[in-house]
């Protein structure tokens, strides 16, 4: 094995920072505009994961002085009722930001009430005016995963100019928008999924890996590219020999980071920066919404 070892992307540090920056800009603006800025947090049902993913938004929010109107809906939640709760949020001055936590329970259909957000008021990048606007390469309330993994890229100065990009993954959430970016950066992009055959051969060229998939271990240091840039935006939760919990991404970190140039960490790689991106947006809202 070689004993190259990656430099690893601090995205704990690169979202403190940001955050510093968000808060004094806050501080700046709130005497003109006269209010802070808001964001609505909606979660339905009990799932432990997005209770606590909630919870960090809502801290990340008091931290850097953005006023949250988060609300918390039990399982049997209508979709109506749902509807007349964005409407409602779509109308509040307060509120310069809306975000529906995924996934939602069974009986309620998220694409439909995405359509329903103010696209303005759109944080998480998901409305399909948004997406839309991504696609053309306009500018627009971007996908808060991929926008970070794009900050941290750029903080690094990793350059993407003529780069080989593999997207792994290709959710609406993460993968499509993820692979929009780096196509946005002039990258070449490939996106994989699970009908994909030989992973480990498409991925084996790729200067930029970006995994966003949910399977521990799927990334092992033979099928990646050596000194490749690698981004484990995947979260699992797993119990060790030990009994313990712990949260752990895609990549095989012990033996990538022999191979690799770079690398992002799990804990502490892009879920720090996602939460700091849906914050920017939110910032961004608050000043464009009262420019108006
Ligand atoms: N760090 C963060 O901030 C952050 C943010 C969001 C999500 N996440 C994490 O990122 C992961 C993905 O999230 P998501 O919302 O995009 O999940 P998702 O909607 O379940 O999408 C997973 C994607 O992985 C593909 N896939 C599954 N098995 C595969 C395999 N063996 N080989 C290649 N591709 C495979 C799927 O392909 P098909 O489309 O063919 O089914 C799908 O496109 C999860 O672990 C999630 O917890 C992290
Ligand atoms: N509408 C919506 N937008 C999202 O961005 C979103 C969802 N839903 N549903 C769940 C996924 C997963 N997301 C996230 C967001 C933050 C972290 C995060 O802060 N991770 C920390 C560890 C947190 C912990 O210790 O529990 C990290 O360091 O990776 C992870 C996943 C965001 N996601």
């Amino acid at each position: 094995m070689e004993t190259q070892i990656a430099k690893l992307i601090d995205g704990k540090a690169l979202a403190e920072k940001i955050q510093q920056e968000l808060s004094a800009t806050i501080t700046e603006l709130q005497p003109q505009i006269g209010r802070p800025p808001g964001l609505a947090v909606l979660m339905v049902g009990d799932n432990p994961a997005s209770a606590a993913y909630v919870r960090g938004k809502e801290r990340a929010c008091a931290k850097v002085g953005i006023a949250s109107f988060g609300k918390h809906f039990p399982t049997e939640t209508t979709q109506t009722e749902l509807e007349e709760v964005i409407a409602a949020l779509n109308q509040d001055e307060r509120v310069d930001g809306i975000l529906v936590q995924l996934p939602l329970p069974d009986h309620l259909d998220a694409v439909t009430l995405l359509h329903q957000i103010d696209p303005d008021k759109d944080v998480d990048g998901l409305h399909p005016i948004n997406l839309g606007r991504l696609v053309r390469g306009e500018p627009g309330l971007r996908s808060c995963t991929p926008f970070g993994v794009m900050r941290l890229l750029q903080e690094y100065e990793i350059s993407l100019e003529g780069k080989q990009a593999v997207v792994v993954g290709r959710s609406i959430l993460v993968g499509k928008p993820m692979a929009l970016m780096l196509l946005e950066a002039n990258a070449t992009i490939t996106i994989a999924h699970k009908s994909s055959h030989s992973l480990e051969n498409i991925i084996k060229n790729a200067d930029i890996l970006i995994t966003a998939v949910g399977r521990p271990g799927l990334i092992t240091a033979e099928m990646v590219k050596p000194g490749a840039v690698v981004v484990d935006v995947g979260i699992s939760r797993v119990t060790d020999a030990n009994g313990n919990n712990r949260l752990v991404g895609d990549v095989d970190f012990d033996s990538v980071k022999r191979v690799a140039e770079f690398l992002t960490p799990v804990p502490g790689g892009v879920g720090p920066m996602t939460v700091t991106m849906l914050l920017q947006n939110t910032v961004t809202s608050y000043s464009q919404r009262s420019k108006i």
